[in-house]
């Protein structure tokens, strides 16, 4: 740092966090001010009532970590009580993001009282205009893979309004771009198209309001490891010409008091060690009924044990009213559909588990990659199916589901999928396995994920300290 310094040799205390109101944002931010609260920092963070009550109890430090909350701002056409992403389908997300950037005054007032030294933020674009006159560092933190910001979300791409961007457009990755695998095929560019709508106050677009982001704060982090994106956090650095600092996949480990639920104990432990398939698609996606039924044949087909955690599909309030017929009798004693949340990462770790079919949401991909478990994908969104070629075509630890031009799948497919990666004979099964453990014991490593904690706190302490 040398002539850089300040004379008091200041240092990063006092934080400010301020994710995008959804409970895939809010959460791993949490996780990561749980690690920057061990080495000591004292984190605000600002969030929305409803995602305060549902996360409090991830809190690991709460002498250190406190929440502040930021009333949602009623917005024309934005459900009564919206305040999280989780609240409305997201085809209203637009209206929750102008919300979110109406949010500024109470932004701004919380900091010119508790002025800290660094405040982490994703989608609150003008941020770093707010805090910068104040001399307090800002940095955006990606929580979503690098692969998803550097296809989409970079200079390179000039989305601009005047100049509407075309499927054809988005079908070529922006000049540079590190790889020819984690890429979009066909009609999956079409997910993309949003980018360039209004996501915000005054029209701002998604692009405006990311690149904007990035370009202006002080620095860049994003959740990965350089062992399995180095070639793209690299190109996102020399895209915005700045810093990026890893924080590595900030997984909260799994506790020993947090026993599985009896039920599901029970269940599972009737079964053979490794030959049950387990399949949950996050916390946001619902399918249609059709597509669920399709899926939830599948796994009877492969004749398979199976566990499904889905929500009630569109149109039905339960999982049951929504099963094929006589579907419960076939499956009876092997199969199982619940339509509430169950406890991902401990089932994954459960012995008779030895699939997991993920949509590959980024929380999902972390913890198939540090579970042992073959994996299986059918990914739904953009960057869910970067996450599935990342995995399954860069990696290759896993499989992907074959899906039609419209984007889904045959209970077929679906049915081939599992029997192939639970085939002991097949060839791609044992090659996907050896790959598979190869990484798990890399991104396992003792120490390994304490030392992308450690750096990244160097990091910041090193940024506050910068004039
Ligand atoms: O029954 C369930 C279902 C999910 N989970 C957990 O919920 C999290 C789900 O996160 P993720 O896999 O990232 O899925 P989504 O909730 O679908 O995540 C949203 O946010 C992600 C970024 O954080 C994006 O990658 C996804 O596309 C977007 O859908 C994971 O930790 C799961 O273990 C459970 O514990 N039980």
């Amino acid at each position: 740092m040398g002539n850089d310094q300040e004379p008091t040799m200041r240092c990063c205390q006092d934080i400010v966090m301020f994710p995008w109101f959804a409970m895939g944002h809010i959460t791993p931010f949490l996780h990561l001010a749980n690690k920057l609260a061990e080495k000591g920092c004292r984190i605000k963070m600002l969030l929305p009532n409803k995602a305060i009550q549902v996360i409090h109890h991830l809190n690991l430090h709460p002498h250190l970590i406190t929440f502040h909350t930021i009333a949602v701002p009623q917005v024309e056409g934005l459900p009564l009580g919206t305040e999280t992403a989780s609240d409305i389908p997201i085809s209203l997300a637009h209206l929750l993001a102008i919300a979110f950037d109406r949010t500024r005054d109470q932004f701004q007032a919380t900091i010119l009282h508790s002025k800290p030294d660094l405040v982490i933020y994703d989608l609150a674009h003008w941020v770093p205009a707010l805090v910068k006159p104040l001399g307090i560092k800002s940095m955006s933190y990606t929580v979503v893979s690098a692969a998803g910001i550097a296809i989409l979300l970079v200079p390179a791409r000039n989305i601009t309004k005047d100049k509407p961007i075309t499927v054809a457009e988005l079908s070529v990755p922006p000049p540079g771009y590190p790889s020819s695998t984690v890429v979009l095929r066909g009609h999956e560019v079409q997910s993309l198209l949003f980018v360039a709508q209004p996501f915000g106050d005054n029209g701002v677009t998604f692009y405006e309001k990311v690149t904007t982001s990035m370009h202006q704060c002080d620095a860049l982090a994003i959740r990965t490891c350089s062992e399995i994106e180095a070639n793209l956090c690299d190109y996102i650095g020399s895209q915005y010409g700045k810093p990026v600092f890893l924080t590595g996949p900030v997984l909260p480990e799994l506790s020993t008091n947090m026993p599985l639920e009896d039920r599901w104990a029970t269940w599972l432990g009737g079964f053979e060690p490794g030959s049950v398939v387990f399949c949950a698609f996050g916390s946001q996606l619902v399918l249609d009924k059709d597509q669920f039924q399709k899926l939830v044949l599948g796994f009877e087909l492969s004749g398979l044990p199976f566990l499904v955690a889905l929500k009630p599909p569109t149109g039905s309030s339960t999982v049951e009213e929504a099963l094929p017929a006589g579907f419960c009798e076939r499956v009876k004693g092997r199969g199982m559909v619940w339509g509430g949340w169950v406890q991902q990462l401990v089932i994954l770790s459960h012995p008779s588990v030895g699939c997991f079919v993920s949509h590959c949401g980024f929380g999902s991909m972390w913890e198939a990659l540090m579970c042992d478990c073959q994996i299986v994908l059918m990914p739904h969104l953009g960057d869910q199916i970067l996450n599935t070629r990342l995995l399954a075509d860069e990696l290759k630890v896993a499989v992907e589901v074959e899906r039609d031009e419209n984007g889904w799948t045959s209970k077929e497919s679906i049915s081939k999928s599992i029997k192939l990666v639970m085939d002991k004979d097949s060839e791609v099964a044992s090659t996907i396995k050896t790959n598979h453990t190869r990484y798990r014991q890399t991104l396992t490593t003792q120490g390994l994920m304490s030392r992308y904690i450690d750096k990244f706190f160097q990091n910041i302490q090193d940024l506050v300290r910068q004039k």
